[in-house]
């Protein structure tokens, strides 16, 4: 079987590549390019001229709720919302319930994506047993069942001393570890940014030293350890900071960024709007700021979403009773265009590099993803830069409609992907 993608601009930044030619695929593998009109034999051919081609995105920070909480989300409706927004591999996070926290679920996970045959699936295990901080899981057979990373994501590690362990395990397992930064007695009861907004509001705050204090303690453990940390949605200047100094050091730390963190600000919860309350919370527009500048200059190595879907009746209440989180899969790719390379802080090939090559790198996922190279999966992306649309909560193929960003006007959109040579088209968001 021989598909060709005819005529797109295809840009990969593993190959420092970009360039107008044909993408070949024979059995669900990358052949290489050719140039325009030169290969004419093939089984199908997609045309996409005037198009981008890149690897299928990869977003190594979702919550795709199953199993337990299939009313926000289940595995096939996030991994459509996945495919609608370019992404080919997602990493899931493990406050399910049950939590990922024992080798059946993990295959439960797996076997429920493969099945779906929308987007790849990697299950991120938790550290600790029902990601309470207490005793540890069991890494060695965590991995084997195919986890691919550690965290206790939105139930971050308080003890110092629990966390050392779970580091020294995953130095010695050669798995990432993925922190929450978030020192808990100082966000206790907060809602919101802790500034002026939150006291306009009369909101309890969340101060960014919450956040810069546990990334300092989390590097200074890494450094100690050996371990391979990575910084879960960075929010505040700060922190972006500490992680350059880190590097600096050469320490095995990396970093990611959401859309949310450099689109918008604490002002967004302005009028008690629910859809803009998630944990980290927006910042102020000089965290926007330095945000994108290390996005720009490498300090944070990758844009993730932190895709966290809550159904309706859970966010249409009080601000302080509404769960924290938004979806991404979606708006990521056009909030990135948009606000990244359009406003001319990156390059498109470093904005696509931090959502194909670079997470793939960070988590060492297997089989040859985020690379458009010979023999890789062919897992792609296709985009149409020149379409501008406006963001539609309804025609979102999430179940869950949590997004700040209903109505705006955004440039960029993912049209189709591929997923081991295979078409998978779901409905425009139009
Ligand atoms: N980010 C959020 O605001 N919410 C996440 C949890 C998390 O990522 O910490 C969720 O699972 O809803
Ligand atoms: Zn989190
Ligand atoms: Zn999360």
């Amino acid at each position: 079987m021989r598909t060709i993608l005819a005529g797109g601009r295809i840009l990969d930044p593993s190959q420092n590549l970009d360039r107008v030619g044909d993408l070949l695929i024979e059995d669900g593998r990358i052949v290489g390019i050719t140039p325009p009109g030169e290969t004419r034999q093939a089984d199908e051919v997609i045309p996409v001229d005037g198009l981008l081609v890149t690897p299928g995105l990869i977003d190594i920070h979702v919550h795709l709720r199953e199993p337990g909480f299939e009313y926000k989300e289940d595995i096939e409706s996030g991994t459509r919302a996945a495919a609608a927004g370019g992404f080919t591999s997602v990493c899931c996070m493990p406050n399910t319930n049950p939590a990922i926290d024992s080798a059946p679920v993990v295959h439960y996970i797996r076997e429920r994506a493969e099945r779906c045959g929308l987007a790849r699936v990697f299950p991120i295990a938790a550290a600790t047993k029902g990601m309470e901080g207490g005793q540890l899981t069991e890494m060695a057979d965590l991995k084997a069942a195919g986890a691919i990373a550690i965290s206790d994501d939105a139930f971050p590690i308080q003890s110092a001393e629990t966390m050392r362990r779970v580091m020294e395990y995953c130095a010695m397992l050669d798995l990432p570890l993925l922190t929450h930064n978030e020192d808990k007695s100082l966000t206790a009861h907060g809602a919101m940014n802790e500034g002026y907004i939150s006291t306009v509001l009369g909101i309890a705050g969340m101060p960014r030293v919450a956040e810069d204090i546990a990334v300092a303690r989390n590097i200074l453990l890494c450094e100690y350890t050996g371990c391979r940390l990575h910084l879960l949605h960075i929010s505040s200047a700060r922190t972006v900071q500490i992680l350059r100094q880190a590097k600096a050091k050469g320490l095995p730390v990396t970093g990611e960024a959401c859309p949310h963190h450099w689109a918008l600000t604490e002002e967004a919860c302005l009028g008690y709007n629910t859809d803009a309350k998630m944990n980290p919370p927006l910042r102020t527009a000089q965290d926007c700021e330095a945000i994108k500048e290390a996005l720009a200059d490498g300090t944070i190595d990758c844009i993730a979403t932190d895709h966290a879907p809550h159904a309706a009746h859970e966010k249409e209440t009080e601000f302080e009773a509404a769960p924290f989180g938004i979806v991404g899969l979606e708006t990521a790719f056009a909030l990135g265009y948009t606000h990244l390379v359009l406003s001319g802080k990156l390059t498109l090939n470093d904005l696509i590099a931090r959502l194909t090559y670079n997470p793939a790198r960070i988590l060492s996922i297997p089989h040859k993803l985020g690379t458009l190279q010979p023999n890789a999966p062919a897992d792609v992306a296709v985009f149409d830069l020149d379409c501008e649309w406006t963001v539609d909560r309804t025609k979102l193929h999430s179940k869950s409609k949590n997004t700040p960003f209903h109505g705006a006007t955004v440039k960029g959109k993912p049209l189709f992907t591929l997923l081991n040579g295979r078409k998978i088209e779901v409905d425009s968001h139009d």
